[in-house]
């Protein structure tokens, strides 16, 4: 089942002489259930293609669709409502609500959703298999940056959202902490049908994925696509 689909979209930032084309034409069907890699050089357009399909900013041309609504025609509240829905980021400096805890600053988001009950069950699952159920009382400030960014993870997974947007998750995470962090996301998406869409500057974490896609001043310039359901990472090295 298609999710998500890019048609033609560029992306300009500024005018004139100081314009600069972050996405040129490109077009992307993702299927449920993909677990993909982005990979490129710095500035190809990784960050852009992201925050274009997660609603954080507009293409200057073409199309964003994802569970067949064609985003840029949501209402600005309509799309806060299905970016709480369908969505969950994890960017890197994601910021941590500083005056609650662990456990609530992963449960925020469901939270926010009237009506929507609060898994309590699967939200202490995430957090142990994240190794933070002992921390779930801290606060954001007494934690190491690993424990904030696992903390992050958490909450983006905590509404089983239908896309999860990664900007280098375990960018700064020890080998054995992405290791963690790729099973919990892999676990997750494997269970929930989720679909992933992770930049990476790490190789060998591109190649464990499914499918990836490389990109080049803008444009998707390849891809490789693997059948099997990503599976291959073991945390050996990275
Ligand atoms: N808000 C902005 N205003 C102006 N230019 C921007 C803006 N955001 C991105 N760019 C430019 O668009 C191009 C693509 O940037 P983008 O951040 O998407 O690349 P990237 O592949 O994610 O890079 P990196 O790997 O370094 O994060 C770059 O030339 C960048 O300088």
């Amino acid at each position: 089942m298609k999710i998500l689909e890019l048609k033609h979209v560029s992306k300009v930032y500024g005018a004139g002489e100081n314009a600069v084309e972050a996405l040129r034409d490109v077009s992307l069907t993702v299927e449920a259930g993909e677990f993909t890699a982005l990979v490129g050089t710095s500035g190809s357009g990784k960050t852009t293609l992201l925050n274009m399909i997660g609603g954080l900013d507009v293409p200057t041309e073409g199309e964003v669709i994802i569970r067949n609504h064609n985003i840029a025609s949501l209402k600005r509240r309509e799309l806060t409502i299905f970016r709480r829905r369908n969505l969950g980021f994890v960017f890197q400096n994601y910021s941590l609500m500083p005056v609650l805890n662990v456990y609530d600053n992963v449960a925020l988001p469901v939270s926010f959703d009237k009506g929507k009950h609060i898994d309590h069950d699967y939200i202490k699952r995430l957090l142990q298999d994240l190794g933070l159920w002992d921390k779930r009382r801290k606060y954001p400030e007494e934690l190491s940056g690993g424990q904030q960014q696992r903390t992050a993870i958490a909450r983006a997974l905590a509404n089983k959202p239908a896309v999860i947007l990664a900007d280098e998750p375990t960018g700064n995470l020890d080998s054995r902490t992405t290791a963690d962090v790729m099973g919990v996301l892999r676990e997750s998406s494997r269970k929930y049908n989720q679909t992933i869409l992770m930049v990476t500057h790490n190789e060998i974490l591109a190649q464990s994925c499914q499918r990836l896609i490389h990109m080049e001043d803008g444009q998707i310039v390849g891809e490789e696509f693997e059948e099997t359901p990503a599976g291959r990472w073991d945390g050996e090295t990275v």
